[in-house]
């Protein structure tokens, strides 16, 4: 039974339809629907369904029993879909699996009645489902808002080549069963996306879903950054369902919203996008030289972008199968220094596979950052802009923004923290100068599935979470280091050191080595980025 301190909403006698000879108490309250056998049955106890397990009901006119919901019925029925954990026999693990409770409703003498009931529950059982309270002097009338739509990416050829079969098998069933209208894009070339999301009228969406791995993420994000309104485009928010091989964002969008990452990842994926609230995520601008040589990243770019226009122009490295996304400034809006700005909404790491990593690295720490943060206006804050949106996001529950600098609509990004890349850092950065085998810098939690590589990290926190260890690591140490990372055990280690910063730069001494960012390798070369707080906005649940 429902709890006395509970308000209940809505209450009947209904059958329901795989227990169909037992007439059950039904109550609704916020919490959940709770249903137990009228007749004393040992047979059944008492269920709830919790309304936080639930993605959508509908009214069924005919369920598992056509016959009985024929036009000379008078039984209506209403169906809830539900999605609770359950625990595997073998591993213990929870995972979210489907359920489906038909009721149906014969209490009035016609089926038109049975159908306003029906109806009734439905509005409230959606209501709640979205977190829309319901008080009782409302449950006649209360209609819960239809649901935005939703653009889906689909990039068939991600991963396994399995993409489209996940959003097929995983995806529209969930989205239907909650009743979200989607239109479904299969990209059909690397750049597809961004094209489209640079000439969308946002406005007719109520978000941007990405079935794919991390690189069509960045593309997405890119395409938002490289338009003329990119301040409120960027507002746009953007759900993630792994499908790729690379799903860090994935992955770290299901961790902070306490969803399984490893198992059934889709599904978890998918039950975020349907309950999710529009939550704020953090990005990092990353500067890198323009000319480096051998980098793919300067690549092709150039040649598809103005150096003289004003909006942030936006990179994308067409040639491999991580894609990056990378914001360019007019280099003669910034003295002589030609750079590069890549925005990643994933980590930039030294490949952790490397024993040759970049000899140092350059940070500036948080006391460092509280200084600079603390000067006037122009140079240390970020675009009011990025700030002013947040008050369109009704279901956030966004902290104050820190933060802002002077950053017009149709204009490059900015790096108010960051010196010239040319430039020795400021003093009141902190320098770390040593040998390193690995230096990360990460901003969410996961680098993948199996990878949980900042455990105290959230999707908005605002800062950059800088990881390294030193040399003096022997190969087993590092290999034994490594196998902790799925679990985030390698925070105890002794070798791995974690500061989290606002900007840091990192300066190779030596040509041999990898740098990656978001999966997209480089050679050796000074770089710097900076944390650019709660500027996206995410499908998530908080
Ligand atoms: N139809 C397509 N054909 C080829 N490439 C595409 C297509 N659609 C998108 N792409 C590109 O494929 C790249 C890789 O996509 P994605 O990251 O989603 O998959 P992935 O398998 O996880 O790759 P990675 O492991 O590199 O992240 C992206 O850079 C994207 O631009």
């Amino acid at each position: 039974m429902a709890n006395w301190r509970e308000e209940v909403l809505l209450e009947g006698e209904f059958r329901v339809s795989s227990k169909k000879r037992v007439l059950f108490k039904v109550t609704l309250t916020p919490v959940g629907l709770y249903y137990s056998p009228i007749t004393s049955s040992n047979q059944y106890e008492e269920k709830l369904v919790r309304m936080s397990d639930i993605v959508g009901c509908q009214c069924t006119e005919s369920s598992s029993t056509p016959s009985k919901l024929q036009s000379d019925s008078i039984v209506a029925a209403f169906t809830v879909f539900a999605y609770p954990f359950r625990k595997k026999v073998f591993t213990g693990k929870r995972i979210r699996h489907r359920q489906v409770t038909t009721f149906e409703i014969s209490t009035c003498k016609s089926f038109e009645e049975n159908w306003k009931i029906c109806r009734k529950w439905r509005s409230v059982i959606c209501s709640l489902a979205r977190d829309i309270p319901v008080r009782p002097e409302d449950v006649d009338t209360c209609t819960p808002p239809p649901r935005g739509r939703l653009l889906v990416f689909v990039n068939p050829s991600s991963g396994s080549g399995r993409a489209l079969q996940t959003f097929k098998n995983e995806v529209v069933n969930m989205l239907e069963e909650a009743n979200i209208p989607f239109k479904l894009v299969v990209t059909e070339y690397a750049g597809h996306a961004q094209d489209m999301v640079q000439n969308l009228e946002l406005s007719d969406w109520g978000g941007l879903v990405i079935v794919s791995g991390d690189g069509l993420i960045f593309e997405v994000i890119n395409g938002l950054m490289k338009r003329v309104d990119w301040s409120s485009a960027i507002k746009t928010p953007v759900g993630c369902v792994p499908g790729g091989s690379g799903n860090a964002l994935a992955c770290s969008i299901n961790y902070s919203a306490g969803e399984p990452v490893d198992v059934d990842a889709a599904l978890h994926s998918t039950f975020i996008l349907v309950k999710h609230r529009v939550l704020p995520m953090d990005l990092v601008l990353i500067q890198t030289p323009t000319h480096h040589s051998g980098s793919s990243c300067s690549l092709s770019a150039d040649s598809s972008t103005s150096r003289h226009s004003t909006p942030p122009v936006v990179l994308t490295n067409v040639n491999t199968s991580n894609s990056v996304s990378s914001a360019k400034q007019d280099p003669q809006s910034n003295g002589d220094e030609e750079k590069e700005e890549w925005i990643s909404t994933s980590m930039g790491a030294a490949d952790s596979n490397s024993l040759k990593a970049p000899d140092s690295t350059h940070f500036q720490n948080l006391e460092g950052q509280q200084q600079l943060a603390h000067q006037s206006e122009p140079e240390g804050s970020f675009p009011k802009e990025m700030s002013e949106g947040f008050s369109e996001v009704q279901e956030a529950d966004i902290e104050e923004e820190t933060f802002y600098a002077k950053k017009k609509a149709g204009q490059a990004v900015p790096a108010t923290l960051l010196p010239p890349l040319v430039e020795p850092v400021p003093e009141n950065w902190v320098v770390v100068e040593d040998k390193f085998v690995l230096a990360c810098a990460l901003y969410q939690t996961h680098l993948g599935s199996e990878m949980l590589g900042a455990p105290a990290a959230h999707m908005a926190d605002g800062v950059i979470h800088l990881m390294f260890v030193r040399e003096g690591i022997t190969r087993n140490q590092l290999f034994s280091l490594f196998l902790t990372f799925s679990e985030g055990g390698h925070v105890d280690s002794p070798y791995v050191e974690f500061v989290p910063v606002l900007a840091f730069r990192l300066e190779p001494y030596e040509t041999s080595g990898n740098i990656m960012i978001d999966g997209e390798r480089l050679d050796p070369m000074p770089l710097q980025g900076q944390v650019l707080p709660s500027i996206a906005r995410i499908m998530g649940i908080k």
